[in-house]
Parts: structure tokens; sequence; C-alpha cells
């Protein structure tokens, strides 16, 4: 092999529901990529979400924020469930563990690529999409400075504030111009800036921004009209850069587009190395244990871990090409089968190793 052996520490947070069956999947194919390319990949699992709340009493325990600290990445599968959902901010799956985790690690570069892999079947006719959308996914709604539910003078009332500094924006904003740069040069910057004021200030900040870019064609949209858009005209859009909340609806919306969340993977950023690796979905406790999940947005995160954190283009893009020649070759978890036969989600795992295995021997052979 014509490549330079890598040592890499890789955290593994499989959290909740159908999180570690995937995520499972997805270690499978990292090894794959080690033994076939020589390199050393140590994987350390810890306990993130509902899972750690069980066993150490804490979403975020101290030994698993010590295993981040520890590792050049981190693979992560997905939290929640109805038993802890409801819990207040720092016990709760989602809040006290994965967004924590997402702040603390300053991870504020979510990048959530949707790319059609099943051609000619989005559920929007002729949809045929490579879409980027780009997250800021350490403040705004979700990490509300000020957030509360209280009862007074007999009226129960809660609210949350989406809060943005111009740094905040602006990191984020030329992380997206600078991808949107390197692709089609197109960005859509999406806010609510005709109500929100932080949406005014997120838009005065990326045209401030857009300055530095003078190839990027920038278009603004309200989100509103962003989610219809995006429906009637899926194939106009190619990076998207987005406030939190909205990004986290937008995302499911483009999985939509390209036939199931099974299939959205992503990475959260900051400005080294270092990135957490995680599919978009849920805990999905409909389908959990039961080998139904389709893991292929947990490898694909794997895919873009190789990218982004180590540094193995070629390794990323094998991932991706075995993904894809899976799909193209009809072996499908239910969730896109289409009515057809359906294999689970160790069967998928066991055939996206199979075709790496084989691309990996063609290199070695060329
Ligand atoms: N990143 C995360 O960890 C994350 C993301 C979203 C929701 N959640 C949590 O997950 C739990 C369930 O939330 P939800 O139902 O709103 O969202 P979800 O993403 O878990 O599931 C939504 C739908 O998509 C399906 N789905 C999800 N992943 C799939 C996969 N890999 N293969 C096939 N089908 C898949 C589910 O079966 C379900 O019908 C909640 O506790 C929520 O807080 C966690
Ligand atoms: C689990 C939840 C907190 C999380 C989010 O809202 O960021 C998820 O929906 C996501 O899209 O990664
Ligand atoms: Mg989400």
């Amino acid at each position: 092999m014509p490549h330079a052996s890598r040592d890499f520490r890789i955290g593994v947070l499989a959290g909740d529901g159908v999180g570690p069956e995937v995520t499972r999947e997805a270690v499978r194919v990292l090894e794959t990529i080690a033994k076939g390319f020589g390199h050393s990949f140590t994987f350390t699992e810890g306990l993130l979400g509902g899972c750690a709340i069980e066993a150490k009493g804490t979403p975020l325990p101290a030994e698993t924020w010590e295993l981040c600290e520890s590792s050049d990445a981190l693979l992560v599968g997905s939290v929640g469930g109805e038993q802890w959902d409801s819990l207040p901010a720092d016990m709760n799956p989602g809040l006290g563990g994965l967004l924590r985790l997402r702040r603390k690690l300053d991870l504020y570069a979510n990048l959530r690529p949707g790319l059609t892999l099943l051609p000619g079947e989005s559920p929007i006719r002729g949809a045929d999409v490579d879409i980027l959308l780009v997250r800021e996914a350490t403040a705004g709604l979700y990490f509300s400075p000020e957030r509360d539910r209280v009862v007074k003078d007999g009226v129960e009332s809660a609210w949350d504030t989406m809060h943005y500094t111009a740094d905040e924006v602006r990191r984020i904003a030329v992380v997206a111009f600078e991808l949107a740069s390197a692709r089609s040069r197109r960005l859509t910057s999406v806010d609510k800036a005709n109500v929100l004021e932080a949406s005014k200030l997120w838009r005065d900040v990326v045209i401030e921004v857009a300055r530095d870019f003078p190839d990027v064609e920038l278009e603004h949209l309200y989100v509103d009209n962003c989610a219809m858009q995006l429906v009637l005209r899926p194939n106009d859009f190619d990076v998207i850069v987005t406030e939190n909340l909205f990004g986290d609806i937008l995302s499911d919306e483009i999985a939509g587009i390209i036939g199931s969340l099974g299939l959205l993977p992503s990475a959260s950023l900051r400005s080294d190395k270092f990135g957490l690796y995680e599919p978009v979905h849920g805990a999905a406790p409909d389908i959990a244990g039961r080998d139904l999940a389709n893991p292929a947005a947990a490898i694909l995160s794997a895919a873009m871990l190789l990218r982004h954190s180590a540094e193995l283009e070629d390794e990323a893009e094998c991932i991706e090409r075995a993904v894809s020649a899976v799909l193209a070759g009809g072996i499908r978890t239910a969730d896109v089968a289409r009515g057809g036969p359906a294999v689970g989600t160790v069967g998928f795992g066991d055939a996206v190793v199979a075709e790496l295995e084989g691309i990996i021997a063609s290199i070695a052979l060329s």
C-alpha cells in the first residue's frame, strides 16, 4: 500500500436505542480499513446519554469526558429515550449529554451532507441532490442564556431565548463560505430576519463575511420559505448555513429528500483536527434492538472521521464507494427497501465490509 500508516485513538460513545447497533457496524468498517491499509486504530468505549444515566447517574460522566479529551476523534451513536427525555437539563441525554459534549468541546461547525445515494428513488420526483447543510451547533436557541419554566400568580410559563454573538455567527459563516468556495460556489444563508433580532444580526454578519468571498454567490432565505423551497427545487441547493434549531429541522427534511434518516451522516468540527462523528438520526426506539436500523449513516460518519480528523481521504472515499455500491446492488435495510427484500443492520454491515475488502484488494493490485 502506498499509504503512510496512522495511529489513531477513537473514542466510541454508542449511546442508546439503535446507537450501539449502528455504531458496531461503523467500527467494523473502520477495522477493515485499518487492516487493509495498515493503520492502527484504537477504539475505547464510553457511556453517553441514557445508558450513562443508568450506570453512573449522569448523562456525561467524568470518565467519558476524560475519554473525549484523550481521543483524536469521537464516534457517537445516538442518545435518548422516552424514559429520560423529560428529565431536567443536566440529567437529560440530549441537553446534558450530547449537546453539552458538543458545547464543551466547542464543536461549532456541524456538517450534514445530504447526497442522493438512491437515484430515482427520492419521495420527491426528480430529486438528485448534493446538499451540504452547515449547522451552527454551540449557540442559538439550544443554548439560551435565559431559559426557565415557572408558575407565577397561578400562571405557568416557559421560555428559551435565541442568542448569538457576532463572533459566533462570523466563525460559522466563514466555514460555510470556505466550503462553498471549494464546491459549486453557491451558499444559502437561512434565518428569520423578518422577525428575530438574532436573525437580523445573523444576516448582517453573513453579508459582512461575504465581502471576503466575492467568488461565492450568496442567497438569503427565511427558514419557512427554505423548508418549502427544499421540497420544490431540492437540486438547486449546494451549501446551506443556518442557526442551530433551524439546522436540526432542515437536516431531517434533507434526510427525507434523500430517502431516509438512516442515510445522513454528520461531522461536528472546530478549528483543529478533532471532531465528533455521528449519524443525524436518533435512538429510534420504534426499531431498536431488532436488527432493523440502517447503519449507512453511522458508516458514512466514520468515513467523515477519516476525512476530517485522520486526514485519510482515500480511505474515506473507499468507504463511501462501498456504501454506494452496496445500495446500488439492491442490498437494503427495510427503511429503503421499497417493499423489496431487506437485510438487517448486521447484514448491511457485512455487505459493506465485503465490498470494502474487494475495493482494498483491487487498490493493492493496481
Ligand atoms: N443525535 C441523537 O442522538 C438524536 C437525534 C434525534 C433524536 N434523538 C433522540 O432519539 C429518540 C427518538 O427520537 P425521534 O423518534 O424523534 O427521532 P429518530 O431519529 O430516533 O427516529 C425518527 C424516525 O426515523 C427512523 N429512523 C431513525 N434512524 C433510523 C435508521 N438508522 N434506520 C432506519 N430508520 C431510522 C425511526 O425508526 C423513526 O421512525 C428521542 O429520545 C430523541 O431525543 C437523538
Ligand atoms: C438529540 C438531539 C439533542 C440532537 C439535536 O437536536 O441536536 C439531534 O436531534 C440531532 O439532530 O443531532
Ligand atoms: Mg435532529
